[in-house]
């Protein structure tokens, strides 16, 4: 039997074949990143495609200088993620373009019938929704087998979702931080363009809650969750959608904060400390947190990254808690101390 595909003659046995080995192949990747990776590959390789492009999607509500009102915004963080790049023609495009409640949108046919942008969305895991944008040349049948693809693509989606995301806060968990900092340090071993010298750089922190064990012994632990997630939705306000965000383990997360100089990146950990120091978490009250960063450079590996952002951070819980130190400054102020007899989760 012939089926006939965006002007292209396959046989059925043929496209089953092909699809059946696609789906082998988007199965066995490892994570997240492969998986989108291969994605894209198998969508280079159809005839009929001519561009094929993977985002994810932030909602955020703002507030513009000077101004009191907030606005939402959506935001669309091209994958693979590079901090050097501008994604706000993109951004402006395809919020024009995408209607989020519809799987899928596509241009208005030409006179062939043919559509020539489309784009698919992957709703339903715990991570940030996604937008699959298609250039080439569609027709109805070429959309059925991409439909195809796009629901293997998108229950595997949700199932690395849940293994590489934490299940009370859905941000990504500690197996995703380390590929995320190998590949922050590739970023600045290749472009020659960044200032590595500070001026737009990128911060390793981890931010612990103060006295955490306190918080669940005298509440019990729903309500030790109940700040947990709250204080992850006061990061995710406060750091821009291009800094990443993690949680690291207990009452432990990482922020990855992107093309910042020393100064800034201190403030911006300072004002989100403050932030959570003057938020009344709903019965537990007042809660602090103490901030340890480092320069990511691009040249240490990340155990040793994280090792000096944890020295810093011993440091802040040592001279009095809520507070942020930056391990470079240790040096001066003559403290490097090992940090063998603190548990932090
Ligand atoms: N509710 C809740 N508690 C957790 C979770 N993970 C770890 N914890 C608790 O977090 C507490 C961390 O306590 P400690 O490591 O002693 O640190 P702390 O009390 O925050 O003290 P400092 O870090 O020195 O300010 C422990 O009691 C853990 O049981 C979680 O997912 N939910």
């Amino acid at each position: 039997m012939l089926f006939y595909c965006n002007g292209v003659t396959m046989s059925l046995d043929q496209t089953v074949g092909q699809i059946f080995s696609w789906t082998l192949q988007l199965t066995s990747q490892k994570d997240y990143q492969e998986l989108t990776y291969c994605f894209l590959g198998i969508l280079a390789e159809i005839p009929w495609i001519d561009n094929a492009v993977a985002y994810e999607i932030y909602n955020h509500d703002r507030k513009k200088p000077g101004e009191s009102s907030v606005f939402h915004e959506r935001l669309f963080r091209r994958f693979p993620v590079d901090i050097t790049r501008n994604d706000q023609d993109d951004n402006n495009n395809l919020a024009n373009l995408l209607d989020q409640n519809a799987d899928l949108n596509f241009s208005a046919p030409f006179e062939t019938g043919l559509y020539s942008w489309v784009i698919f969305s992957i709703k339903g895991g715990s991570g940030p929704d996604r937008a699959i944008f298609l250039e080439g040349k569609f027709g109805l049948d070429g959309l059925d087998l991409l439909n195809n693809l796009r629901s293997a693509y998108r229950n595997l989606v949700i199932l690395h979702d849940a293994k590489e995301r934490d299940a009370l806060t859905k941000l990504p968990n500690r197996q995703s931080l380390e590929a995320r900092l190998l590949q922050v340090c590739e970023l600045y071993r290749n472009y020659q363009a960044i200032d590595i010298k500070k001026e737009q750089s990128s911060w390793l922190a981890i931010l612990d809650i103060d006295h955490f064990k306190r918080i669940n012994d005298n509440f019990g632990h729903l309500y030790g969750d109940e700040v947990l997630l709250t204080f992850s939705q006061l990061m995710g306000k406060c750091f821009r959608y291009n800094d990443f965000l993690f949680r690291y383990g207990g009452e432990e997360f990482v922020v990855i904060l992107n093309l910042i100089n020393q100064d800034h990146a201190i403030a911006a950990f300072n004002r989100f400390r403050e932030k959570v120091a003057k938020h009344i978490f709903p019965t537990v009250g007042q809660v602090t947190v103490s901030i340890g960063l480092m320069h990511l450079d691009s040249i240490s590996m990340p155990t040793t990254q994280l090792d000096h952002a944890d020295k810093a951070l011993y440091h802040a819980k040592e001279t009095g808690r809520n507070k942020v130190i930056l391990y470079e400054d240790m040096h001066v102020i003559g403290h490097d101390k090992k940090r063998s007899d603190i548990e932090l989760f």
